[in-house]
């Protein structure tokens, strides 16, 4: 069921539109991870939903109701900040009922609520210590019990995991994810870390300049990338272009069953190409002879650039080659995003299978 309907949305500060044509339909109980370079404008939607900016034009609706003009105050949607926003002289438990005390509602009642929260956010036992006193993950969930304390229509969390360290940013974002899934609560987050809103969202979007580019499932937006920007920005960061009439020197685009006869941009993950020895066997799928500049140690691989003619491709090993290596760098079949050069489109013959 549509929750939450955003319809042709155009907003913006002043006479600047920042947000074009978007249209989203969020539904109950699901969240959906706004994903995008800095400036795409994800922080400006939240707040255009939540009443903070202006809407030039477009409607935006809650289980029916229209609340495009209403002021920020009357609706019912809370907000997660990444600098959480808490009040500093106040404590925990104050700070929890702190929107239910603008609410009016009763204290006993209150009490009840911030306890069941405080169970909810496994922070039982902290009500009356003061939050300064809490660590970063802490905090956030004493912010996510505030928000969720008001029972809102919809929950919006702006880059809440940003100030948390690595490792706890990890478990955190575990924490939200299970208690979405618990109590069911609608939700929007924004974020520019694409595995965050992988393992977070139920679909993710992801804007580019002020549109939405694609949604999604995580596997869509990752497998099945529909324009050559969410390749890029989903980590398939080589591009090779083909050109049909021109094949260039020391490139082999071995497709079988399927003749290219348009020219196209090629997109792959680095951990998708493989290295090997110069050879003339070429094996299907996109092959590229070059010299290898540099090797960087990641870990679980080494990451290899490769000078191909006159670009530098990335591919992935978990063998060090050595440097000035003549290499053959291929990328098979299934793991080339492939994209029209002019107009962008993925041709037909091409959008059969997800790819990695
Ligand atoms: N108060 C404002 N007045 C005028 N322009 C603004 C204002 N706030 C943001 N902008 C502009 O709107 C555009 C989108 O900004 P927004 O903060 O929504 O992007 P974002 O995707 O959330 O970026 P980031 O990931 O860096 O937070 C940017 O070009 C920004 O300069």
């Amino acid at each position: 069921m549509t929750h939450l309907e955003i319809t042709q949305l155009q907003a913006g500060y002043g006479d600047k539109t920042i947000l074009h044509s978007i249209d989203l339909q969020v539904q109950k109980g699901e969240m959906i991870a706004l994903l995008g370079p800095s400036g795409c404008g994800k922080t400006t939607l939240l707040n255009a939903i939540c009443g903070f900016v202006p809407t030039q034009s477009g409607e935006v609706h809650i289980a029916g109701q229209a609340i495009t003009h209403l002021p920020a105050e009357r609706r019912n949607i809370t907000m997660v900040f990444q600098s959480y926003a808490l009040w500093p002289h106040m404590s925990v438990a104050q700070n929890i009922s702190y929107g239910l005390k603008v609410r009016k509602v009763p204290k006993a009642q209150a009490r009840q609520r911030v306890l069941e929260l405080l169970g909810i956010v496994n922070l039982e036992g902290y009500e009356n210590d003061k939050v300064t006193n809490l660590s970063g993950g802490q905090r956030q969930r004493v912010a996510l019990a505030r928000a969720l304390a008001v029972e809102p229509d919809v929950l919006v969390l702006d880059e809440p995991l940003s100030n948390l360290d690595a490792k706890v940013r990890l478990s955190v974002r575990h924490e939200i994810k299970a208690l979405q899934k618990k109590l069911g609560f609608t939700s929007l987050i924004v974020t520019h870390d694409q595995e965050e809103a992988l393992v977070m969202a139920d679909r993710v979007a992801v804007l580019n300049q002020g549109r939405i580019e694609q949604l999604g499932t995580p596997e869509q937006i990752y497998q099945q990338p529909q324009t050559p920007f969410v390749a890029d920005f989903m980590g398939a960061d080589n591009c090779v272009v083909y050109q049909a009439s021109i094949p260039p020197p020391g490139l082999q685009l071995n497709l079988p069953n399927t003749p290219v006869t348009q020219d196209l941009a090629l997109y792959f993950r680095s951990s998708a190409a493989k290295l090997h020895p110069l050879s003339d066997e070429h094996e299907a799928g996109l092959t590229l002879t070059g010299v290898l500049e540099q090797s960087a140690f990641l870990g679980q691989q080494y990451r290899h650039s490769v000078r191909c003619g006159e670009q530098t491709l990335q591919a992935d090993s978990r063998h060090c080659w050595p440097i000035e290596s003549n290499v053959s760098l291929h990328v098979p079949p299934h793991a080339l995003h492939v994209f029209d050069l002019a107009t962008h489109e993925t041709p037909s013959a091409f959008q059969s299978n997800p790819r990695g």
